[in-house]
């Protein structure tokens, strides 16, 4: 059995991978350590669902009473409320998560640029390149219009877990140039992301081999249908897809930064029906990116059944994922949209378009989310009435 600080750090760790603070975290999970008597089952239970739930009982506690209190500034202005007001325990030294006091330092993995080696056989997984020598390893991480689950695992921890993977800090960010040219913001860090590398002509594998889903297009039943949650259209399948289908492309139209600024400063971007996504843009290379150089794709005019697909914070069913069809490019690629888990029939399909809500300088507005999860990021609208269950 792992000791405590292990298991704090743990919780800590999926905390964080779900947006929320290791720092606002610490206090409650302490809190909720001592009130269950060190209780790990129990807070542990469900992916730590009492956590999660009490962390946000607790926030709402705090803003109630600020709110009484007529300080109202910290919601209004989007920042989350503090929690000094929750009490620490007054013996720390000697508690046995002593782990809080320590900073969470995450290992960074080595950045392999190559995806995984799937378990998958099949005739072109071992071909030649084009008319290299060497023998270049095409891997199958598609199968038959299904990701492997290994593969779609390691994206997904990627995304969920950005700084337990290689980032790649920009010296001057294009993303943040484009927000305020004068003075830019830091780099936050871009992910160096897996690609899916499809087979194709030069592989030598019969047209029908089953790492070959993109090219293909669309395979599933889509209907665009009104949501009942205002969020407009939406997009659902007629048919159950299990875990890692492929289930459409995202196509629109490639702008670098500087193209989609012009384009909402000139009033293209006026009550935009769509937001843009950035395309990784190379980073990792040695070259710095100028804003003509970094890119994204803007459906508002030219898309596909992608365009009505609406956004979900988290625990969305679906996923983006770079690929290359053809040219070993991460450049321009293309960005397809897979199952993260078996998705029912009729089920809403939904995509985490990765918005920061928070982020008031972002060339495009942010809309007011309705995703309806209970991990929504849009914390403007975190006025749900909780009780507090927590008695210490
Ligand atoms: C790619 S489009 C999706 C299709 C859109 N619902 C429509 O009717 O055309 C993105 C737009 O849909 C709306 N939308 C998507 N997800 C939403 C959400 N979680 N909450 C509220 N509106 C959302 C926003 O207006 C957003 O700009």
């Amino acid at each position: 059995m792992s000791s405590s600080k292990e298991r704090a750090k743990k919780a800590l760790k999926a905390m964080t991978a779900i947006g929320l603070s290791a720092d606002e975290v610490k206090p409650v999970l302490l809190q909720l350590f001592k009130a269950s008597e060190k209780n790990w089952d129990y807070i542990e239970a469900d992916n730590y669902q009492v956590l999660v739930q009490t962390f946000w009982e607790l926030q709402e506690a705090k803003l109630a009473e600020d709110e009484k209190k007529g300080d109202k500034d910290d919601f209004l202005l989007g920042k989350r409320p503090r929690m000094e007001a929750i009490e620490l325990c007054e013996d720390q030294a000697s508690c046995d998560v002593e782990v809080f006091s320590e900073s969470l330092g995450y290992a960074q993995d080595p950045y392999t640029p190559m995806n995984d080696i799937a378990s998958g056989t099949r005739e072109s997984s071992q071909v030649q390149g084009g008319s290299s020598a060497t023998p270049t390893v095409m891997v199958q991480t598609v199968t038959e219009g299904r990701l492997n689950d290994k593969f779609l695992e390691d994206c997904l921890s990627m995304k969920a877990n950005p700084q337990q993977h290689h980032l790649f800090f920009c010296q001057d960010c294009p993303l943040e140039r484009a927000k305020n040219e004068h003075f830019p913001a830091k780099c936050n860090g871009h992910l160096i992301r897996k690609f899916i590398k499809e087979c194709w002509v030069k592989c030598g594998c019969a047209e029908g081999c089953g790492n070959r889903a993109v090219q293909r297009g669309i395979n599933c039943n889509l209907q665009v249908f009104m949501t009942h949650a205002g969020k407009g259209w939406g997009v659902r399948a007629l048919q159950d897809l299990p875990k890692g289908t492929f289930v459409c492309e995202y196509a629109g139209e490639i702008l670098t930064n500087t193209e989609l600024y012009e384009r909402n400063m000139t009033g293209g971007g006026k009550g935009r029906h769509t937001y843009p996504v950035t395309l990784d843009a190379d980073w990792g290379s040695e070259k710095t990116l100028k804003d003509e150089e970094a890119l994204c794709l803007d459906a508002t005019y030219y898309g596909n059944v992608a365009r009505f697909i609406n956004h979900r914070c988290y625990d969305a069913n679906l996923t983006d994922i770079p690929v290359q069809v053809e040219t070993p490019d991460r450049h321009y690629y293309h960005l397809a949209l897979f199952t993260v888990r078996d998705v029912k029939a009729q089920e809403e399909l939904t995509w985490d378009y990765g918005i920061d809500f928070a982020d008031d300088d972002h060339p495009v507005k942010a809309f007011k989310c309705r995703c309806g999860s209970r991990f929504c990021r849009d914390n403007k609208k975190l006025k749900r009435k909780l009780v507090v269950v927590l008695d210490d």
